[in-house]
């Protein structure tokens, strides 16, 4: 027969994350360690430095502190989010939460993968062509 039990090994890693102080984040600000903020959580990206397509030196200059606004202000992409999850080491303790929200990516800054939105955009143009014709037509009758 088949055991039930496939469950208990999966998605355990949020679980498992570490907590940190702000203070101990802020001991990490070398090329060989560098750990920065994201959204209340703690990255070391210390082996991303040099696979940064925004280079090493923006995420040096947040090191050892939160990110949070100078990331966002970039709009990373989906596939950027994506890519954070490797890098994952923890979180804040509550004290030094900020409990910003991720708004997800600007609307400029979607991957690729969603070329579904630019069918969708065009798709609406199109609706709005069509109705400002039939107002139109309405109009001048
Ligand atoms: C673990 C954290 C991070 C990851 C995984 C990451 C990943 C990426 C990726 C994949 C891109 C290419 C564009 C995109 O797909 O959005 C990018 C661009 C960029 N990133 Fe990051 N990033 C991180 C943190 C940061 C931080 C903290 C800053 C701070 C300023 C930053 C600044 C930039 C800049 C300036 C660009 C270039 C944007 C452009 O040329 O259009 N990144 N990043």
């Amino acid at each position: 027969m088949v055991a039930q039990d496939g469950n208990n090994t999966s998605s355990q890693h949020e679980e498992e994350l570490k907590v940190y102080s702000l203070e101990e984040v802020a001991k990490h600000k070398t090329r060989d360690s560098c750990w920065l903020v994201i959204h209340d959580k703690v990255y070391d990206v210390s082996k991303f430095l040099d696979e940064h397509p925004g280079g090493e030196e923006v995420l040096l200059e947040q090191s050892g502190s939160n990110g949070t606004e100078s990331f966002e202000d970039v709009g990373h992409s989906t596939d950027a989010r994506e890519m954070m999850k490797e890098y994952l080491i923890g979180e804040l303790t509550e004290e030094d939460k900020k409990f910003t929200k991720d708004n997800g990516p600007k609307p400029w800054a979607y991957s690729s993968s969603s070329d579904q939105n630019s069918w969708r955009w065009c798709g609406a143009s199109v609706a709005v062509c069509v109705a400002a014709l039939m107002v139109y037509r309405a109009l001048t009758r």
